[in-house]
């Protein structure tokens, strides 16, 4: 009798149980979804309809086209000058719904809903005006689903916690001390510029072709290994290697990402990815635990040279004003956070560069001539690099034309008001910084011609709307990463421009995808030949 009552009661708990859960998933992925897009909708929100559970996920990724421009070379073998209205071949589903809805509206990954938004004047009021900036931390949707990447990193965490964590890493990118890790950026440089040479030893006269992204790419990877934990032993290779592997497996999974348990849809990389992230973080527990215990070790190239970690960790044993210091897990995410946010966006920047000065010599011819006088031939000082006018306006065009983050997200931690339109809390923000860079409205009718010189006089390039040039973010949690990736930069493409002159190679296809970053998904095989 007594064990019938207490399989009843178990029984009674296991329903309780699940209606609970049932209710909770019901509330999540259908009943908020419905009042969230009936609000929405009375705010004066439109756009394309969702269906459940996908949201408008089919119209974005299923039937899409990647437009494929090329190839480069004509039959008369002369360069056709490719086209850099990129906007609807990487956002072709933005591009035509832009037409019908207009630069502000509404659409849902999965049943989430996303307020897309290419109207700087709307961003500039949601966003910076009248303390809005309080009202909105980093979408969950997307927080999860990268937790193996950032972690609570810079540019994950949000309130207090993030004061605390900017004050203490922007300390780590002041200049003096961006300024002290040229030494490793040239040192990593010179390495891949040696190796581009010997393989154009072993080429027929009339150069060599060399898919200059995957190097630039894997160079910028160790600079920032190097720049961040400053590792180039065995150990710290290993770690850049586990690191590039998991951020491929995860845009893998991404496709998926708002759609109600879609980590259940991909378990085998979803528990790829929670592994590798387990041994990334150990590894890096271990580079803390020895810097920690010898803090005089010598990261990277030995010398006093010192790297990002470094400068934490000096921070730290200071104590500064009573501040919490940042513990080991911190630390960790924080040097996973530099790692994925600094490497792939500085190479980008950089091969874009280098495909554009292929294709326009003037540019190249300039920026050469810039460089040589600057430096005659000598070491790199910040003082040079900080006289490179044209290379910087050069730089500013290229993240004009393809920015590296082709997009900015938020989420609204609580209501959103701006005169008649509400923005109920819970709602994401998907900015299209591609789209607000190639808008005629802003830019003018040359907005998708390579023109450097438009940024001579204006810091904004011209545009018409302070908050229209926005390749590193907007307000407080503007890139912290950007005075790094400049210097960069500089450097790598002075050093390459000392030595090589690029034209493109007839097997060159344009064709820009956007793959979490803005990449060009064909690479970029450019002809080089020595000066
Ligand atoms: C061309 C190169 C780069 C581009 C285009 C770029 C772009 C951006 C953008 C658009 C944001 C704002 C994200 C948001 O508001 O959600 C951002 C934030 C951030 N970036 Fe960069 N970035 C670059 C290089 C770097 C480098 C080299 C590092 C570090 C080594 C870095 C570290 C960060 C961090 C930690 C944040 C978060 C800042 C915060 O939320 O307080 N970035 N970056």
């Amino acid at each position: 009798m007594h064990a019938v009552v207490c399989i009843g009661w178990t029984v009674v708990v296991v329903i309780l149980i699940s209606l609970g859960l049932l209710g909770r998933i019901i509330f999540l992925f259908w009943f908020w979804p419905a009042v969230a897009r009936r609000r929405l909708l009375r705010g004066g929100f439109s756009g394309p309809r969702p269906s459940f559970p996908r949201g408008n996920l089919t119209e974005m990724y299923c039937n899409r086209k990647v437009v494929v421009e090329g190839p480069l070379i004509n039959a008369r073998g002369a360069v056709d000058v490719i086209s850099h209205d990129i906007h609807s071949a990487v956002f072709p589903y933005f591009a035509t719904w832009t037409k019908i809805f207009g630069k502000v509206f509404v659409y849902w990954v999965g049943t989430e809903p996303f307020v897309y938004i290419a109207e700087p004047e709307f961003l500039k009021q949601v966003t910076t005006s009248g303390g809005m900036e309080k009202k909105w931390g980093k979408p969950n949707v997307f927080k999860h689903d990268r937790m193996p990447m950032f972690g609570n990193g810079l540019l994950m965490v949000e309130g207090d916690d993030w004061t605390h964590h900017r004050h203490i890493v922007a300390r780590a990118f002041s200049t003096t001390n961006l300024n002290a890790m040229i030494g490793m950026m040239v040192e990593s440089t010179a390495e891949m510029l040696d190796d581009w040479s010997s393989r154009m030893a072993a080429a027929e006269a009339g150069g060599r072709e060399i898919d200059v992204e995957k190097d630039i790419i894997r160079n910028a990877a160790e600079i920032i290994a190097k720049t961040s934990f400053g590792i180039i032993q065995e150990n710290g290779k290993k770690v850049f290697e586990k690191l590039q592997h998991m951020q491929t497996m995860l845009f893998k999974s991404d496709r998926l990402v708002g759609v109600p348990f879609s980590k259940i849809l991909s378990p085998r990389q979803s528990y790829e990815a929670w592994k590798l992230g387990k041994e990334i973080d150990g590894l890096l527990l271990d580079i803390i635990r020895s810097r920690k215990e010898n803090p005089g070790s010598a990261p990277a190239g030995g010398g006093d040279q010192k790297d990002l970690l470094g400068f934490l960790l000096e921070g730290m044993d200071g104590g500064e004003g009573g501040r919490r210091k940042l513990t080991s897990r911190e630390l960790v995410e924080e040097c996973k956070t530099f790692f994925f946010g600094g490497h792939e966006t500085t190479a980008l920047a950089l091969t874009w560069t280098l495909l554009l000065l292929a294709l326009y010599p003037q540019w190249q011819k300039a920026l050469r001539e810039e460089i040589m006088e600057v430096s005659a031939g000598q070491p790199l000082t910040p003082h040079m690099l900080s006289k490179l006018t044209k290379m910087g306006w050069v730089w500013n065009e290229v993240l004009r034309l393809y920015s590296p983050a082709p997009n900015v997200q938020r989420q609204a931690r609580e209501e959103v008001v701006i005169g008649e339109v509400v923005i109920p809390k819970g709602t994401n923000m998907w900015v299209d910084v591609v789209g607000m860079h190639h808008d005629r409205a802003l830019w003018g009718d040359d907005v998708n011609e390579f023109k450097p010189e438009r940024f001579k006089d204006h810091i904004n390039g011209g545009c018409k709307h302070r908050m229209g040039f926005i390749p590193f973010g907007f307000g407080g949690r503007i890139c912290i990463g950007r005075n790094l990736t400049i210097l960069e930069y500089k450097v790598v493409l002075s050093l390459i421009l000392r030595k090589f002159v690029l034209s493109v190679s007839p097997a060159y296809i344009h064709s820009p995808k956007i793959m979490l970053t803005l990449r060009p998904s064909q690479g970029v095989p450019l002809m080089l030949h020595h000066l």
